[in-house]
């Protein structure tokens, strides 16, 4: 099925579409309307950072933070994918972090426009290795954690989500063509927290794989 090597995936320049909200717990943290269809922003590729290389702080915010999640690497596209074959469509996984200016979302969303900002900017998505589809048989019913300088901050299962793996995949596909490269963010469980600089960020996938990011913010 796939026709190129995915283990560096993120190099490819392809786009990142991420799912708000397919958590209960982190809508009703946040105080914000359980969806009753995905809610979709996107990340441009220099979002990606890899472990060795800092998150970096932009300067205007004041309330970066971290959200865990289980990344879909897309290793065939297609357009309107049925649900039925929508795995079809996975090369594998990866464990991602969706980095937050959760200030200026809050202001994004009281003035009604776009999170870009908030979201978007480089080193917005810490990603682990590539993990091979078969090593992850179930990816509707595994385990995420994130530590902050070693204190658990979030702890969820997959099985959590609102809208499941073939769901999303077919609802994207309606609108915007899946890409082989591209990579889904399913959504953040509870525990969301803010970080600081020289702050340590652990997180894994239950036995699969763990990562570890620094924290830096640059000079004023
Ligand atoms: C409120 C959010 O930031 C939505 C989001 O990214 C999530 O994972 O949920
Ligand atoms: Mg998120």
């Amino acid at each position: 099925m796939t026709t190129r090597n995915m283990s560096r995936f993120w190099e490819w320049g392809r786009k990142i579409i991420c799912v708000g909200r397919n958590y209960a717990d982190h809508a009703k943290e946040l105080k914000n309307a359980i969806p009753t269809e995905p809610i979709l922003f996107l990340k441009p590729p220099s979002a990606y950072v890899r472990e060795g290389c800092p998150i970096v702080v932009p300067l205007y915010t004041s309330n970066l933070h971290h959200e865990v999640e289980l990344g879909v690497v897309i290793g065939k596209g297609g357009t309107a994918i049925p649900q039925s074959t929508a795995m079809e469509h996975v090369a594998g996984y990866a464990l991602c972090l969706d980095m937050t200016a959760r200030d200026i979302q809050d202001e994004c969303k009281s003035k009604g426009l776009p999170w870009t900002l908030a979201k978007a900017f480089n080193t917005s998505c810490p990603i682990s290795e590539f993990i091979l589809k078969e090593r992850i048989p179930d990816p509707g019913n595994v385990k995420l954690w994130l530590k902050v300088n070693d204190q658990l901050r979030q702890s969820g299962c997959t099985s959590q989500m609102i809208f499941s793996i073939p769901f999303l995949i077919s609802y994207i596909s309606d609108f915007i063509t899946l890409e082989e490269g591209d990579l889904i963010l399913t959504g953040t469980p509870k525990g969301v927290s803010s970080v600081q600089e020289h702050d340590e960020l652990q997180a894994g996938i239950q036995d699969v794989v763990t990562m570890t990011f620094k924290v830096d913010r640059p000079d004023q």
